[in-house]
């Protein structure tokens, strides 16, 4: 509880703060610093890599920050991974550097090639570290500094067999606190908000932070059906939105205009993505950790078409398949995802139990606390400077 005697001693309390690459490995690291900032006082120095999104985002978010060389970790071999590789011992001794002359209490990261070296640096100065792993699998990095972490903090419990049980804590995803406000507002009131009918089911499409073609396509292809007894909000990703378009266009051409007024396509939400989710009735996603995590603590039903690992290393399958088998989320195989399909199990959810269902199930994996918990259990590491301090909740798993 951060009293007034606290907050004094918290003056002092300086807290590192790493995670990089992608929006799902930053917005969490940003979260927990603002509270921290916020609700404890901390001081708060953001270590990033120098050519990654978060030279954006922390300064923007009114963070100071200091950026290092870090390479890309890869699991192929590439000109990229020559220089990634190259890069490696110069970002550590600047993490070094920075570690030692910012002496922080604790630290905080959030995976990312960046969290690589501040852990490293963290242990080499004594720092204990928190780890926050976001996905059902750990990444790379993770795996890589795991066993220097004092705490480990997951947000499914199915992370659990990943990590040593005497350091995990589940706790959660941060989600942002909009998501957390808009809980307040009734489905058929977030529809009106967003213009949308009040009455008729919205079903939400989206692809995680880039979007996703595939998806994309299919749902585009699948409109004609969809829109004889839903509303449709597509978010395609920036780069895909005008292909989407074409697209949409080209298969809603012999609608007649009621039936396409129902059809709503943007490239990104930014303020409205909370308002958005809360409109839903089904939700068509890809199965991003932090889409999940907002999905559960909105309850709200989806289809997940996970992104296939051939596409690149993706966690997303275990993400999904975990969700399904507690029958909190149906689940389409990418390459099984077809217009016909779709238009089925879309149209057999929306007039069925199996909504309520899922919605139930959700409630199990809605962690709304996370970000206060994640930052209480930095603070403790931080004042009792023991590297195996026992947890704040006493929710280890
Ligand atoms: C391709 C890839 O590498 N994906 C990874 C990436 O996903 P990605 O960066 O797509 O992250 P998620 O799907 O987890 O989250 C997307 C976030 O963007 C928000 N949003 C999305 C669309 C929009 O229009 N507006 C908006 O605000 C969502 O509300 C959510 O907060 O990081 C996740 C968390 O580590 C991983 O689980 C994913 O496997």
């Amino acid at each position: 509880m951060p009293g007034s005697i606290y907050q004094l001693w918290n003056i002092f309390m300086r807290i590192l703060i790493s995670g990089g690459g992608t929006g799902g490995h930053i917005y969490p690291a940003l979260a927990v610093a603002t509270y921290l900032r916020d609700t404890y006082n901390a001081e708060i120095l953001y270590l990033g890599s120098d050519d990654g999104l978060e030279t954006q985002l922390v300064p923007a978010a009114g963070f100071r920050m200091e950026t290092i060389k870090a390479g890309k970790l890869q699991r192929y071999v590439s000109v990229k991974t020559v220089k990634g590789i190259a890069r490696v011992p110069v970002g550590m001794v600047q993490a070094l550097g920075i570690v030692r002359k910012f002496r922080p209490d604790a630290t905080f990261t959030s995976g990312g090639y960046v969290a690589v070296p501040a852990g490293l640096a963290s242990k080499v100065n004594g720092v204990p570290l928190l780890l926050h792993q976001q996905d059902v699998p750990p990444n790379l990095s993770n795996k890589l500094i795991g066993p220097l972490a004092s705490r480990i903090s997951i947000a499914f419990a199915a992370s659990q067999q990943y990590f040593p049980a005497n350091k995990t804590l589940l706790l959660g995803n941060p989600i942002r606190q909009e998501i957390l406000d808009v809980r307040q507002i009734s489905v058929q009131e977030a529809r009106k908000r967003l213009g949308l009918d009040p009455e008729l089911p919205l079903l939400l499409v989206t692809g995680g932070s880039q979007g996703a073609r595939h998806l994309n396509q299919v749902v585009a292809r699948a409109l004609p059906e969809l829109l004889q007894f839903c509303q449709v909000l597509q978010i395609s990703g920036q780069k895909l939105f005008a292909e989407t378009q074409t697209l949409a266009e080209s298969t809603m051409a012999g609608l007649e205009e009621s039936l396409r007024q129902r059809y709503r396509l943007v490239a990104y939400l930014s303020d409205e993505m909370p308002l958005a989710l809360q409109a839903s009735e089904l939700v068509v996603c890809r199965a991003g950790a932090a889409t999940l995590s907002e999905l559960a603590v909105l309850e709200k039903p989806s289809i997940l078409v996970p992104l296939p690992p051939a596409l690149g290393s993706s966690p997303q399958e275990l993400n999904a398949e975990t969700f399904s088998r507690a029958h909190a989320a149906e689940v389409i195989r990418n390459d099984a995802l077809k217009p016909g399909l779709l238009i089925s199990r879309v149209q057999h959810d929306i007039n069925s139990a199996s909504l309520l269902e899922m919605a139930q199930a959700l409630k199990g994996f809605a962690r709304p606390d996370a970000t206060q918990d994640i930052a209480a259990a930095v603070v403790e590491m931080a004042q009792s400077k023991d590297t195996l301090a026992p947890a704040h909740k006493g929710r280890k798993v």
